[in-house]
């Protein structure tokens, strides 16, 4: 997923998210919805249409009856599999999707049926496929392009057998034929709406969490999100699958100098560069940089241990100082403090999270007061006696 949703564009004709991850969030994020949208609607489509059944019975009589009857009757039968299928452990995400679509290819080719075996009343047979057609695109959730798409092959396959039994008037098949391009130009815009309607709600709520997640100077994490959940979670899947976890509590020195010499844009330009110069040195999708504080910052390092994590910190270090940000016409430079801690916590059960920010904190402030510009770290061992 990009890490600014809100520039994340959604395809005019498609109604997706043009960026796959993006598409692919969505979709899980919804997934619950749609399995449910999903139920309900085939439930209820192959219980309607198999009611009436009691239509073909009632004009071809019992015997005559049994094709379109056993057509119908396929398509609970279907439903149910379906459903099955699509909520599986393990089923993809456009698992619904393909349901859908198989679902309405089915039930299209069983109408078909009836409507072979039911000439004279190819009018009726219109009106229905038209709101089908409406059901197709607004009612079965499916791709936004599926539906549409599966809707006008299903017309004109049942205006072809109309026009080959020419049962009616050219005059009244060529007005039913006119209703049902009507409805399926109004139900692909409505479903094309509806489905772009969805994504720009799941985006607003997307960037919603992400600026209260994110701080809005640097782009990183904030302390909140940091006490929320982040470094917990990383701790207890450190903890269950046996691994190391460090962290680098780092911070600016003498940055208060850079504010009441140049001024706060010169000390915010300086932030920002700092923090892009973290994110650049970690990895995407497994590191993690907070904004623990004003120019505190800290790194969570999952499956590393604190002897890489202190390497790593050491060339943050070196880059940092070599760095020069150009401000105006003055060069600034800074350089920063780093703790690094880290831990196996398979071996270190009991350590808590602050616990571990702590010995950071302490060993930043070493590094502070040993002149600064320079890294300090430590493996925390489990307490003696305890050892695994
Ligand atoms: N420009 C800017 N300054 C900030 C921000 N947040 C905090 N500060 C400033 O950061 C400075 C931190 O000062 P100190 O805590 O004395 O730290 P320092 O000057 O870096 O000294 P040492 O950490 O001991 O090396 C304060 O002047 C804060 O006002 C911010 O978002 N933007």
């Amino acid at each position: 997923m990009p890490n600014d949703p809100s520039i994340a564009s959604i395809a005019r004709l498609r109604g997706e998210f043009s960026c796959p991850a993006m598409e692919a969030g969505f979709l899980q994020h919804q997934s619950a919805e749609i399995r449910s949208q999903l139920r309900r609607a085939l439930l209820l489509c192959s219980l309607f249409y198999v009611l009436f059944g009691i239509n073909d019975i009632a004009l071809l009589g019992p015997e005559r009856a049994l094709a379109p009857v056993l057509a119908r009757v396929c398509m609970p039968l279907l439903a149910v599999l379906g459903l099955r299928h699509a909520s599986r452990p393990g089923a993809s995400v456009r698992a619904p999707y393909h349901v859908a679509s198989a679902f309405t290819l089915c039930w299209m080719a069983s109408f078909l049926v009836v409507t072979w075996c039911r000439p004279q009343e190819v009018l009726l047979h219109g009106m229905s496929l038209a709101i089908m057609v409406i059901v197709f695109n607004i009612f079965i959730p499916n791709r936004p392009l599926a539906a549409p798409l599966l809707a006008c092959g299903a017309t004109l396959a049942f205006l072809a057998i109309a026009f080959h039994q020419h049962q009616e008037t050219t005059r009244h098949l060529r007005s039913m034929a006119v209703l049902l391009v009507f409805a399926n130009v109004f139900g692909a815009a409505a479903a094309n709406r509806f489905a772009r309607l969805w994504r720009e709600q799941y985006r607003t709520q997307q960037v919603l969490t992400s600026l209260s997640m994110r701080d809005p100077l640097t782009g990183c994490y904030n302390r909140r999100h940091l006490n929320d959940a982040l470094l917990d979670d990383e701790m207890a899947r450190a903890r269950r699958d046996g691994l190391d976890l460090s962290l680098i509590l780092c911070d600016l020195d003498g940055f208060k100098a850079i504010n009441d010499t140049h001024g706060h844009h010169a000390g915010d330009l300086v932030l920002q560069r700092f923090a892009a110069l973290l994110q650049s040195m970690t990895r995407e999708g497994l590191d993690t940089v907070v904004r623990y504080g004003g120019e505190e910052f800290l790194v969570i390092l999952p499956e590393t241990a604190p002897e890489d994590a202190a390497a790593l910190a050491e060339r943050m270090r070196a880059a940092c100082a070599v760095e020069r940000i150009a401000f105006g016409d003055i060069a600034l430079a800074a350089s920063a403090s780093f703790g690094v801690a880290g831990a196996n916590l398979a071996a270190v059960r009991t350590l808590a999270p602050h616990a571990l920010i702590a010995a950071a904190d302490e060993l930043m402030y070493e590094a502070k007061r040993a002149g600064r510009n320079r890294v300090r770290a430590r493996r925390l061992l489990p307490p003696i006696g305890m050892a695994a």
